[in-house]
């Protein structure tokens, strides 16, 4: 990660954190042509101008997965120096609602045990919310 990267665009990114009952943690897979394809990261995306990233993760959540999202609390952020972008991404720990989450616009989405989330390919933007979710 470097400090610099001025005139790099910052994005804003919402994602989130939900785990159920049995610790399972929801994951979805970008998309063959994504930029870092078939990754698996936490839900979410960009903040749109004007929008909280509270609302902006609602939002993603009902397009990309299909689910409400309820009791949303700032649980950890990373600040990642891309290629051609600088990201800021809140994660947001939170519950499903309603809905039972489905691939709407993303390649896949699936509940995974923690003790299979490391042998996933992540964001190298994910690497040190993947740590702090394994302590806890
Ligand atoms: N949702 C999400 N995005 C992440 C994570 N980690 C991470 O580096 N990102 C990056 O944040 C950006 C999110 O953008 P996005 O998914 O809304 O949009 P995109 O660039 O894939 O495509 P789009 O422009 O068609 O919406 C991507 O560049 C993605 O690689 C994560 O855990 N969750």
């Amino acid at each position: 990660m470097s400090a610099g990267g001025a005139g790099k665009p910052l994005l804003l990114v919402s994602a989130a954190l939900i785990e159920d009952a049995a610790g399972r943690v929801l994951l979805t897979q970008r998309k063959p042509r994504a930029h870092l394809p078939l990754c698996w990261e936490f839900p979410g995306g960009k903040v749109e101008a004007g929008e909280t990233p509270e609302a902006a993760l609602m939002r993603e959540m009902r397009e990309e997965v299909g689910i409400e999202i309820a009791d949303l609390k700032p649980w950890r952020f990373v600040s990642h120096d891309y290629a051609t972008f600088h990201l800021l991404m809140p994660l947001f720990s939170c519950r499903i609602a309603s809905g039972e989450p489905q691939a709407l616009d993303v390649h896949a989405v699936a509940w995974f045990e923690r003790d299979q989330l490391r042998a996933l390919d992540w964001p190298p933007a994910d690497e040190p919310l993947l740590e702090a979710l394994l302590a806890q």
